[in-house]
């Protein structure tokens, strides 16, 4: 019932999509992609680009950053839902490089580690790859079981 907003973003380069391995707090030792909480009065578009220079030190304008996703996690037992807005570009300045949170690197579509990666990424990643719009919502019993799930291709976000 009580919903946090975190972000969620996506690098692009050629054929190549950048992720980051979580190296501390939640997720770790899972690659994803950049992101994080939403300040009090901070804007979500914002939040995106902040966590994203903190995290693997890559400069977007935030009008580059494009909404390509709603994901909403939800927990057997816990009322709390985490309520994921995903971003993507491919017009970025600088190199990514590691920091104490994330060690980035460039991926090829069809090489995605999904057995590193949290479970729901399998399950939507392909609209994201192909440069659809999607909203999916998931429940998970813990974190290693996803106990039913809706995703569906949006035509606006
Ligand atoms: C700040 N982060 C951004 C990413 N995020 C998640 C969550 C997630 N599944 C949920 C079961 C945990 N799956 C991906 N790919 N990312 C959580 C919050």
């Amino acid at each position: 019932l009580l919903k946090k907003i975190y972000t969620l973003v996506f690098i692009r380069k050629e054929s190549q999509i950048l992720l980051g391995m979580k190296k501390r707090g939640f997720g770790m030792n899972k690659w994803n992609g950049f992101g994080g909480k939403v300040e009090p009065n901070e804007q979500i578009i914002d939040a995106a680009a902040r966590e994203l220079k903190e995290e693997c030190c890559l400069d977007v304008k935030t009008s580059n950053l494009k909404n390509i996703g709603h994901l909403e996690f939800t927990f057997e037992g816990d009322s709390t839902m985490m309520d994921v807005r995903v971003f993507a570009t491919d017009i970025f300045e600088g190199t990514p490089s590691e920091t104490e949170e994330m060690a980035p690197k460039w991926f090829k579509h069809d090489q995605i580690p999904y057995d590193d990666m949290w479970l729901d990424d399998r399950l939507w990643f392909p609209y994201m790859l192909k440069g659809k719009l999607f909203y999916g919502r998931f429940h998970y019993q813990g974190f290693d079981k996803i106990l039913n799930y809706h995703i569906e291709e949006l035509e606006s976000m």
